[in-house]
């Protein structure tokens, strides 16, 4: 259960996500390492975590152009990541650049395994009324997200990053096999800080998140190896 568990690395600098990497040693979660760490720490740190044995999800959400993404698709494969993302609202053609980039360096590199690609939908901290009223687009967040999670199918990505509020009508659209990846999880009585579309670990596993993303209520807890253990009976027991 734990490999469904991914850890936030959060952090400023190599030498802070080490610590918390180190307090956690010998759970076997997936690493997400994002935009403050890499760029402060760069390819370096994703290496780091490779040697140690670690799954990585490089959550750099991609969108631009497509053959900027099917460039920065070929450059993030070559790290050897097992997981990276990209905005859905960058369309189908960049999608399917996202998909030519990797598999165009695992072809040159038989080293290297296609990394899972996972579209973003409706960023967790977005409600309903900023969907509506400030990005333009009507209707409700759920059919959103499901408008976007069958164009990355569509494209050949292997999943969608959205809420645990939004699995259910994700796998109804698109099967089983469509991977899930959740953030916005908060255990019970933890502050919902800057999200907005939140379930508790035990709760997203339930309702079939393939993978749930943790950020601080690990990471910001006294003991985050506690926390960490917490969650993870919490995800057993659902
Ligand atoms: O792509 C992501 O990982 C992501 C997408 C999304 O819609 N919402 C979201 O919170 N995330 C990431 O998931 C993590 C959540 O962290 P916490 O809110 O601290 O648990 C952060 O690293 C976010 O960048």
């Amino acid at each position: 259960m734990a490999e469904r568990l991914m850890v936030a690395l959060d952090f400023p600098n190599a030498e802070k996500a080490r610590s918390l990497v180190a307090s956690l040693q010998g759970i076997p979660c997936y690493m997400k390492v994002g935009m403050q760490l890499f760029y402060a720490a760069g390819p370096d740190f994703v290496r780091e975590l490779k040697d140690k044995g670690y799954s990585v999800f490089l959550d750099l959400k991609m969108h631009d152009i497509p053959n900027t993404v099917r460039g920065g698709a070929d450059s993030i494969t070559r790290l050897g990541v097992d997981m990276f993302n990209v905005h859905a609202a960058g369309g189908t053609a960049m999608m399917r650049a996202a998909r030519e980039g990797a598999q165009e360096a695992v072809e040159e590199n038989s080293s290297l395994s296609l990394p899972l690609i996972i579209a973003v939908t409706q960023l967790t901290s977005t409600d309903q009324r900023t969907m509506n009223e400030e990005i333009g687009i009507q209707g409700s967040v759920e059919a959103a997200v499901v408008r976007y999670a069958r164009l990355a199918e569509e494209a050949g990505l292997h999943g969608v990053v959205a809420s645990p509020l939004e699995v259910q009508a994700i796998r109804e659209a698109c099967g089983p096999d469509f991977r899930t990846v959740t953030p916005g999880i908060r255990p019970a009585g933890s502050s919902a800080l800057d999200q907005a579309r939140i379930l508790t670990p035990g709760q997203a596993i339930a309702g079939g998140s393939s993978y749930i993303v943790v950020g601080r209520p690990i990471t910001g807890a006294a003991d985050p190896r506690e926390a960490a253990q917490h969650i993870i009976e919490e995800m057993m027991n659902a």
